[in-house]
């Protein structure tokens, strides 16, 4: 069967590259962008050398910064009308996945009709529209390379995975200067929302070896440098390794898929807006140990990623250290044990199971989960 790699054209990584993005826009004679970002970004001082490197080349942008975590439909057309309003050109994404999310649907919207709830699921972006630059500022979602948007539908209560190659960013940046002040919590939480994609690439059905050498590698550098970067956001080795982890975490998961970690993580995600990457930590040893059964060997490497000693292990038993490493590895960066000290009860879970069921994350599982294995796994979750 076809497999399919799909990644940005130009991607564009190191400490400084954001000095790179104006001269991109300039050399395709682009000359009124806008900037869609988030508050924290712009009082972090992290916008403001863009807009001084683009004034510099002559081009005026324009800036939306009203992105908050797990974006809404009402913020992607409220970023729209600053593109329209402002007849603007380009789009510039600065910021974690919730912005550069949000500039694909803006990007949608640009060249195909609205509303955006159209474009749930796979394959429903007809044109590509205006150029993207996505500027990733957290390590992270690999937003900046994916084929994915996830837009909260708050009338549904669901987050929307809209799924195209046309909202692939034309450029991505990964400029590990802009993440020394990405707070702890949420270094954690960007940290295991890319191990979870690593994993779930690497089980996947949809796994390829065209993508297996760069999911282990990602496991193996967040593994190494997730803690570092929790210990000391100021260390920039650890900052640069964590962004390079989760870029290639990206590129195994645009092509191999995820799993049933991300199909249950984006329902309290989107009901309890709770940080994406804390779902999938408290959620991923559980449903891992559910899949472990049906890919030891896989498990087995995965332990040996995370830096286990699995000499003289059999491979049952290395797989099963994969799982304890995760779990470890979840606590040593501070994630929440469960989600009952996130005010997550029993009640949420029949309706989180049927959505789960439909969430576009769940084929890619190993194996097939039933309701009450869902629900199980919820339950063990608390
Ligand atoms: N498109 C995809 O492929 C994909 C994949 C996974 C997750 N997602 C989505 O991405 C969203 C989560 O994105 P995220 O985890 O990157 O977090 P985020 O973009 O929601 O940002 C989280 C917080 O960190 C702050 N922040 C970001 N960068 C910072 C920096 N450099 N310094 C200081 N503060 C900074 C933000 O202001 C925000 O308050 C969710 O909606 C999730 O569903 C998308
Ligand atoms: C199958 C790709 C879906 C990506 C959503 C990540 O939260
Ligand atoms: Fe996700
Ligand atoms: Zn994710």
């Amino acid at each position: 069967m076809a497999f399919r790699l799909c990644f940005p054209k130009i991607n564009i990584s190191g400490a400084g590259s954001l000095a790179e993005v104006p001269g991109e826009l300039a050399a395709r004679g682009l000359k009124r962008p806008v900037i869609i970002t988030d508050e924290t970004l712009v009082k972090f001082g992290l916008v403001a050398p863009l807009l001084e490197g683009l004034k510099a080349k002559g081009i005026e942008a324009f800036v939306y910064d009203g992105v908050v975590p797990n974006p809404t439909v009402p913020i992607v057309e409220a970023a729209y009308k600053v593109f329209v309003d402002n007849k603007c050109d380009a789009i510039i994404g600065v910021g974690g996945g919730s912005p550069i999310d949000t500039a694909k649907a803006v990007r949608i919207l640009s060249a195909n009709p609205g509303p955006i709830t159209l474009y749930e699921g796979v394959g429903k972006v007809a044109k590509s529209g205006a150029f993207l630059a996505a500027v990733n500022t957290t390590a992270g979602t690999a937003a900046e390379v994916t084929s994915n948007a996830v837009i909260t539908d708050p009338v549904a209560q669901v987050k929307m995975v809209i799924i195209d190659a046309n909202i692939i960013p034309d450029i991505s940046v990964n400029d590990s200067a802009m993440m020394t002040g990405i707070p702890v919590a949420t270094t954690a939480a960007t940290g295991m929302d890319a191990l979870t994609h690593a994993i779930e690439a690497y089980v996947a059905k949809g796994a390829h070896v065209l993508t297996d050498y760069a999911a282990l590698e990602a496991i193996r550098l967040i593994s190494a440098y997730l803690p570092r970067a929790v210990e000391n956001g100021q260390d920039l080795e650890a900052r640069e390794m964590m962004a390079y982890g989760q870029f290639i975490a990206g590129l195994a998961f645009n092509s191999a898929g995820l799993g049933l970690v991300h199909a249950m993580a984006h329902q309290p995600g989107a009901v309890k807006d709770l940080p994406h990457g804390v779902c999938n930590a408290i959620l991923m040893p559980l449903v891992e140990e559910f899949n472990r059964p049906y890919a030891v060997e896989r498990f087995a490497r995965i332990a040996e990623a995370m830096g286990v000693d699995v000499k003289g292990l059999s491979t049952e038993d290395a797989s099963k250290a994969a799982i304890k490493a995760i779990r470890d590895l979840s606590a040593t960066v501070g994630i929440p044990s469960g989600f009952a000290e996130l005010g997550v009860t029993e009640g949420d879970f029949p309706l989180w199971v049927q959505k789960a069921q439909k969430d576009p994350c769940a084929p890619g599982n190993p194996v097939a989960a039933t309701d009450e294995d869902i629900l199980e796994l919820y339950k063990k979750a608390l």
